[in-house]
């Protein structure tokens, strides 16, 4: 069975200060057991949070990273730099970094490796735009670029790998797809893993949704054969929310 994943995705929001007072809320609020909660946050909070979190079941996860160990990479933080602090998580290949940092599906790829080396687990995004769904192209975008994140990973290390199928047009739109069609997405993503990887790991990989989850909708998500998650941005900004999206998660304590 697999273990389901809630991840917060703070994007560029908060400083050290709120992001203290956050992790000081939802550590009062005692999250099931059952579900791996994890922040994503900005980098430079992430040493503050790690000693904020020391002995938590609460995850750290940063939400980028670069493949190299160190170099000439002005503005650049490497994978090695955040298994050095202890961080256990990195979103990689996020839809607004493929659009607004033109970061390709070989970069996601090299990032992966890298992560998985370095003992990170990557949560890796993928995702169609509204022009591609319109012209019938979700299933091919999507399972081209899963394939492009995970080449040449060695199939001991992909169950590690956490995938968040995230389309482009749900992304803080306040229009998230229905259960039923991200669930259709999903089970393609997982066939295609099947066929490339074989059934034992596709069966193991993790795939959340991503794209205006909220505590009133996340039950539907959950309530899926496919579906072992959700990536959450706007929702998971207030403490109160993400807590209560945590819980809504849990097989034993929600209302999934
Ligand atoms: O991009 C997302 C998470 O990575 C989703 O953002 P919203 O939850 O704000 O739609």
């Amino acid at each position: 069975m697999r273990t389901p994943i809630i991840a917060g995705n703070w994007k560029m929001h908060k400083t050290v200060n709120e992001a203290v007072q956050y992790i000081e809320t939802i550590q009062s609020n005692q999250l099931p057991q059952d579900v791996e909660a994890v922040i994503c946050a900005p980098f430079l909070t992430l040493h503050t949070l790690q000693d904020k979190l020391a002995g938590s079941s609460i995850g750290l996860g940063a939400q980028n990273a670069h493949w190299e160990k160190e170099g000439a990479y002005t503005g650049e933080v490497s994978v090695h730099m955040l298994q050095d602090l202890g961080v256990g998580y990195v979103i990689l290949g996020h839809s607004e970094r493929r659009t607004y940092f033109a970061e390709t599906c070989e970069q996601v790829n090299k990032k992966t490796i890298a992560a998985l080396n370095a003992g990170i687990i990557p949560i890796v995004c993928v995702g169609e735009t509204i022009q591609e769904r319109e012209s019938g192209r979700t299933f091919e975008v999507v399972s081209s670029q899963v394939k492009k994140a995970l080449k040449g990973i060695a199939s001991n290390e992909l169950h590690k790998v956490v995938l968040a199928y995230e389309p482009v047009w749900a992304i803080g739109t306040g229009r998230a797809s229905s259960a039923n069609d991200a669930e259709e997405v999903i089970a393609y993503i997982r066939k295609t893993l099947m066929s490339e990887f074989g059934t034992a790991v596709a069966e193991q990989i993790r795939i959340q949704y991503g794209g205006s989850v909220k505590p009133e909708n996340i039950a539907t998500y959950m309530a899926e054969p496919n579906i072992d998650g959700a990536l959450v941005g706007g929702a998971a900004l207030d403490p109160e929310s993400f807590s209560g999206l945590v819980k809504a998660a849990s097989r034993v304590g929600g209302q999934a």
